[in-house]
């Protein structure tokens, strides 16, 4: 911790039992100490900042309000979560969050009590918060559930199916909306502009008209509420919201910042509380550091920083990022086919978009987080004989795996995914870890599936993908910067199906799909400095697969490796199966996949990671001496 860090009633605070005992007059130091020992915490770490530093009040008076851990309280995607670890037992810990062995930048059961629900992916926590109060309500604990949640992930359609049956099934449920105007990027969307309405008070005045008229059939604790509170009073708003008529109570809006106004808010409903409540909070991304609140993306994600000035300490890069090569290239077709379009769900920067919206804002779509739809909507496009790219990361990806199947392979649409941060990406681990994509895309009939080894490679595929009529098609590639590779002028079209042999050996053989390459190649010199003469190709495609390089492959090397950075099931395996089918291990080929561990592998650095899976060079050459059985690096050594 920081010695010029002055925190006398933080110190105080080991649990939120701690934190109970003080007086509410405290609780607003708590809240300042707070937001600095946060500041000063990521400082050291980098990660998730701006959406934290916006919940620090609210954090504090959840805790000081709810029985924590009794009462469950969930944090959707759990990016803001942080404060909460500090105030629950993990304030140390939170210096080593999201570094090796140290605390998950999400919330995680396995971490705390006081997290009853993980999460990492947005928009889960009105869903599992109403399982939680459904069985609290089946079991008679009558304890509470809150559910906070961003107004970014509230544009996701998960959210309003389970206010759908929250409503219905009248739960006892909070949920509390956090607003800061604010996704990762600014919000786009009808939802959006709603809540904007409703938080300006446009909507707020001409609905109080007909709450006016409604008060004497307000329930008793709001007209209590109401008695007790004169902000609260002001701040009411009550039916004819979207969230009343999904059977809601809605509460707001409410200044997320003054305790003054959100404590008597929560003990009343609290103290009351017995259908769904909705509580409609204001709250600013980054608030109370300005670097944060002057950004524009109000320090979503940041890296180690300077704590005076704010400057974040990037390390210098000695090729271009993935993402910006593949928006690049898109770009540039782009401007030779106005057939392209281009769909993210709420990641413009993520995933290289941004670019492509200034070259062409109207060919551009922000869907907010809205995976599944905006698969389908790009489906819809390419029914009509546009050529749309769907950009987003693997694991993001799994959210919209039935549209995927139903609405665009079946059709045959040729939708074109762009699959980032395929891999491991290091301190968002195991819930942002891009793993599976190539295992649920390949067994789809008709789907092409393509993975680059190189930002060349990763050109070559975009434009490869433009041209490719007959169906759905994707390449993935990692998160980071590129090998340095030199880069065509224009991608070339791929031939379909086809691989690569980048060196030429007779012994082992290692066949690698997309990011691995690399690797391969330096493990391959390795190899050679044994005396074992090693061929290395890259396949290029996992779907269709390229026979005739398999059936060479299989028939004139000892050893086949097959290499790639997701989980078993993906590339591995459908050459595996291909060479089962084909009669090409009858003759006594030693094959071994190399693929993500059967788990979930948790944070570290991508190449800790890596490393950790035996996907790197050292672990390649293992795989090898292993397959050629014990002893052989011994004697080739001597
Ligand atoms: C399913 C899914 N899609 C995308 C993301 C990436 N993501 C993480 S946080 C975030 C913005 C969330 O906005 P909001 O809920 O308003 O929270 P804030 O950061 O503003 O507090 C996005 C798009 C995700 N975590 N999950
Ligand atoms: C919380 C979340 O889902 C995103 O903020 C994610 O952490 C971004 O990851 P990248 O840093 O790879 O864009
Ligand atoms: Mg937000």
């Amino acid at each position: 911790m920081s010695s010029t860090l002055s925190t006398p009633l933080l110190d105080q605070i080991a649990s939120p039992e701690d934190l109970r005992r003080l007086p509410s007059t405290d609780l607003r130091q708590v809240a300042d100490e707070l937001r600095a020992d946060l500041i000063d915490a990521v400082s050291r770490t980098g990660g998730h900042l701006g959406a934290g530093l916006g919940v620090v009040e609210l954090t504090v008076a959840i805790h000081a309000v709810f029985d924590t851990p009794r009462d469950r309280l969930i944090w959707d995607v759990g990016h803001q979560a942080y404060p909460h670890k500090i105030l629950t037992g993990r304030r140390e810990a939170m210096r080593t969050v999201r570094q090796e062995g140290g605390l998950s930048g999400f919330a995680k059961r396995t971490e705390s009590e006081y997290d009853p629900f993980g999460a990492g992916h947005s928009s889960t926590s009105i869903s599992a918060g109403l399982g939680m109060a459904v069985a609290s309500e089946m079991d008679g604990r009558r304890n509470n559930v809150i559910a906070v949640i961003g107004d970014g992930a509230m544009s996701a359609g998960m959210a309003y199916e389970a206010m759908n049956n929250a409503g219905a099934l009248d739960a006892r449920l909070v949920v509390i909306l956090n607003d800061n105007d604010m996704s990762i990027a600014p919000p786009t969307g009808a939802m959006s502009a709603y809540l904007a309405r409703l938080v300006s008070g446009k909507a707020y005045r001409s609905l109080r008209e007909r709450a006016k008229a409604m008060t004497r059939h307000l329930p008793e604790f709001m007209r209590e509420g109401a008695r007790r509170t004169e902000e609260y009073t002001r701040g009411l708003l009550t039916g004819g919201t979207l969230f009343e008529e999904l059977g809601f109570f809605y509460v707001g809006p409410i200044d997320g910042h003054d305790l003054d106004h959100l404590l008597p808010v929560l003990r009343n409903v609290r103290d009351t509380n017995n259908g769904p409540v909705l509580i409609h909070v204001v709250t600013k991304k980054g608030k109370g550091y300005p670097p944060a609140e002057a950004s524009a993306d109000k320090y979503h994600g940041v890296s180690k920083f300077d704590v005076v000035t704010g400057a974040q300490s990037k390390p210098k890069a000695n090729a271009p990022t993935y993402t910006k090569i593949f928006a690049e290239s898109l770009v540039q077709e782009a401007h030779a086919d106005d057939k392209i379009v281009a769909i993210h769900a709420a990641m413009p920067d993520g995933t290289g978009l941004d670019l492509f919206g200034q070259a062409f804002p109207k060919r551009t779509f922000d869907v907010g987080i809205a995976e599944q739809h905006a698969v389908t909507f790009a489906a819809g496009l390419a029914t009509e004989g546009y050529k749309p790219f769907v950009a987003v990361y693997s694991t993001f990806l799994q959210r919209a795996y039935d549209q995927i199947v139903h609405d665009v392979a079946i059709q045959h649409l040729p939708v074109r995914f762009a699959i980032d941060r395929a891999g491991f990406v290091g301190a968002d681990g195991p819930t942002h870890a891009g793993s599976f994509d190539t295992g649920f895309l390949c067994p789809l009939p008709g789907m092409v599936v393509m993975a680059a080894s190189d930002e060349a490679e990763l050109r070559h595929m975009v434009r490869t993908a433009v041209a490719y009529e007959e169906g759905p098609i994707s390449f993935r590639y990692p998160r980071g910067n590129g090998t340095g590779v030199d880069l065509p002028e224009r991608g070339s079209v791929l031939a379909l199906g086809k691989g690569r042999i980048l060196k030429e050996g007779t012994k082992v053989a290692i066949l690698s799909f997309g990011s691995r390459l690399t690797e391969a190649l330096a493990a391959a010199e390795d190899l050679e400095g044994f005396g074992l003469s090693t061929t290395v190709a890259d396949a290029r495609f996992a779907k269709p697969l390229d026979g005739e390089l398999i059936a060479q492959l299989a028939r004139h090397h000892e050893v086949l490796i097959l290499l790639e950075e997701g989980a078993s099931g993906g590339f591995a395996a459908q050459v595996l199966e291909h060479l089962a089918r084909n009669g090409l291990l009858d003759h006594g080929l030693k094959v071994r996949p190399l693929t993500m561990p059967d788990l979930f592998v948790d944070h570290a650095s991508p190449e800790a990671m890596v490393k950790a899976s035996g996907l790197d060079r050292a672990g390649i050459v293992d795989a090898v001496f292993r397959a050629l059985g014990t002893g052989a690096r011994r004697v080739l050594q001597a």
